[in-house]
C-alpha cells in the first residue's frame, strides 16, 4: 500500500479541564475516504481541527505527505506554508455554506476564485471550467451569475463542493457537510461527494455523527468517545460486526430510528 498522505499518533488536547484528544492516532491513505463518528461532544471536530493545522495539539504529531512524497511536520511548519497547502493541496467543505462560501460573490466566481487562488489567469478557461463544475454538481449553468443566497441550501452546499474540488485537492476536510439539509437532499448529496470523490481519487476525512452517511461514503470507519479511538477498521466491518460496546450501541440505535 502507499504511504498515507496524513498521519498521527499520539495526539493529546485538552481545554480546561476536559480532554477532547486523548491519544488518538488516524492514517488516510491517497484516495481514501476515512469517517470520524461518534456522540456529541466525543472530540471529532477537535480531532479535525488537529489534523488540519488549526489547532496545536499538546502532545502527539501530524505529518502531511507533499505530492513529491515529502513528509512535513504539520505543527512545525509556519503559518505561510500552512496558508499554502490550504490552498494547493487541500480543501475544507463546512457544515453551514456559507462558511465555505463567499455570499457577495457569483457562483461561477466562487468556483473560478479557487482556480485563481492556484494560478489560472485566462478569463475564458476559468469561466468555462466554472460552467463544467457547476453541472457536475447539478447546478443549472444559467445560474452562473447567480448570488449564493438566492440558491436553496442543498444548492448552497453543491456549490461549496465545486469550489473545493475543482482545484482537485488531494485531501478534503468535510464536517458534517450533509448538517441541517432535508433528508432527500442529503443522500442526493451524498451520492454526489461519493461520485466525484472516486473520480477525481481524492483523500475525504469526514466528521460526522450520520451513521448512514458513513456507511455510504467511507472506506474506513474511526468511533471515537469521551476523546479517545475505541473501535476503528474498514466501514462494513465495523458496522456490521462492531466489537466495542459503545460501536454496538450507536449502530443498534440507528437501526431503532
Ligand atoms: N473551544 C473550546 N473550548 C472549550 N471546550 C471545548 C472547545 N471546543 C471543544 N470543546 C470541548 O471538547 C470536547 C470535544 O468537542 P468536539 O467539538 O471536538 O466534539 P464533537 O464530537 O465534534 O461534537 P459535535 O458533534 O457536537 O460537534 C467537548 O467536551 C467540548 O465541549
Amino acid at each position: 500500500m502507499s504511504f498515507p498522505l496524513l498521519e498521527a499518533q499520539g495526539l493529546i488536547l485538552r481545554f480546561g479541564t476536559t480532554t477532547a484528544l486523548d491519544d488518538v492516532g488516524i492514517a488516510v491513505h491517497p484516495g481514501e475516504v476515512v469517517a470520524i463518528v461518534g456522540e456529541s461532544g466525543s472530540g471529532k471536530s477537535t480531532l479535525l481541527r488537529v489534523l488540519s493545522g488549526q489547532l496545536v495539539p499538546a502532545a502527539g504529531q501530524v505529518t502531511y505527505r507533499d505530492a513529491q512524497g515529502q513528509p512535513h511536520l504539520l505543527h512545525e511548519m509556519g503559518e505561510a506554508a500552512l496558508r499554502r497547502l490550504m490552498r494547493t493541496d487541500w480543501g475544507f467543505v463546512h457544515q453551514n455554506a456559507r462558511d465555505g462560501l463567499r455570499m457577495g460573490v457569483s457562483a461561477g466566481g466562487n468556483v473560478g476564485e479557487r482556480l485563481m487562488a492556484i494560478g489560472a489567469r485566462h478569463y475564458g478557461d476559468i469561466r468555462a471550467q466554472a460552467t463544467e463544475w457547476l453541472r457536475r454538481v447539478e447546478i443549472d449553468e444559467a445560474r452562473i451569475d447567480h448570488l449564493p443566497r438566492t440558491f436553496s441550501g442543498g444548492m448552497q452546499q453543491r456549490l461549496q463542493i465545486a469550489r473545493t474540488l475543482v482545484s482537485r485537492p488531494r485531501l478534503v476536510f468535510m464536517d458534517e457537510p450533509t448538517g441541517g439539509l432535508d433528508v432527500s437532499v442529503q443522500a442526493r448529496l451524498l451520492d454526489l461527494i461519493r461520485g466525484l470523490a472516486s473520480e477525481l481519487n481524492i483523500a475525504v476525512l469526514l466528521v460526522t455523527h450520520d451513521i448512514a452517511a458513513a456507511r455510504l461514503l467511507a472506506h474506513r470507519l474511526m468511533v471515537m468517545r469521551h476523546g479517545r479511538v475505541v473501535e476503528q477498521g474498514l466501514t462494513d466491518r465495523v458496522l456490521d460486526d462492531p466489537q466495542h460496546p459503545y460501536t454496538q450501541l450507536l449502530v443498534s440505535s440507528v437501526l431503532a430510528a
